[in-house]
């Protein structure tokens, strides 16, 4: 067996809770979003599931969800690795919208396929435009080829699945607890990578805020329980039924 596998989706940010499109809008926690972050590190205190070290995307609702829930822990002094491999994936054109007025704009089955579709990225967003991040100083160092304008899930893991294994695997090959803190789309891309989901079968996939997500990986990777185990199960179905009826409130 390798090191054991953390994933911790950001809590509630003010984005969730406006129901906005973000992707990757650095848009910081809600006080519910800090809140669930503390209580998922209370929750890796309470398992002696204490990180040797820590992956995150580049966007704040990231890196200040690991902060708070490693202060819970008493595991703020860590190493930390950010990489934007990591980040949301890139919603295009919707980022910035509002998920009810663009279901009752484009109606359900649109809407379902740019939120959730393996394949179908939504538009392009515009170069320049407001919520674009063409001129954001951390990705200045990408190569403009590489800097995406939309992301459907399958982009997602081609450019996640480098960081995987270049930077994450090493750690849980050294027999370390990695806690991974990122977003639902990009641990979406990373549950399908580990537990061999098919395409069709991601679609159906939501990923809870603030809640610990345990993985125990065999020495070829492979989970040893499918779909691994939250931590707070009660919490996880609750906050999974929450992040899929976004947009319908
Ligand atoms: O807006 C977003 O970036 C994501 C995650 O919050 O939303 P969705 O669940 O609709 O993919």
């Amino acid at each position: 067996m390798t090191g054991t596998l953390v994933l911790l989706r950001h809590g509630e940010s003010e984005w969730n809770k406006a129901n906005l499109f973000t992707g990757w809008v650095d848009v910081p926690l809600s006080d519910k979003g800090r809140a669930e972050a503390t209580r998922g590190g209370e929750l890796l205190a309470e398992h002696a599931l204490l990180p040797d070290v820590l992956h995150t995307s580049v966007l704040k609702r990231a890196i200040t969800t690991a902060e708070l829930a490693l202060a819970a822990a008493d595991r703020q002094w860590i190493p930390v690795q950010r990489s934007w491999r990591l980040n949301e994936r890139h919603y295009g054109a919707l980022q910035g919208k509002d998920k009810a007025a663009t279901l009752a704009e484009y109606g359900e089955e649109q809407f379902m396929v740019w939120r959730r579709s393996y394949d179908t990225p939504p538009p392009p967003i515009e170069a320049g435009s407001e919520f674009s991040q063409d001129a954001d100083p951390r990705y200045a160092v990408l190569p403009p080829e590489v800097r995406p304008a939309t992301e459907c899930l399958a982009d997602v893991v081609v450019r996640m699945l480098p960081y995987w294994y270049d930077a994450i695997v090493p750690d849980l090959r050294a027999d370390r607890t990695v806690l991974v803190a990122a977003h639902g789309n990009s641990l979406r891309a990373l549950v399908k990578h580990l537990d061999g989901m098919g395409d069709q079968e991601v679609v159906g996939l939501n990923i809870p805020t603030g809640v610990p997500l345990r993985y125990d990986l065999d020495d070829d990777l492979t989970p040893l329980k499918p779909g691994g185990e939250y931590l707070d199960p009660e919490a996880a179905a609750e906050a999974i039924e929450a992040v899929k009826n976004q947009g319908k409130k």
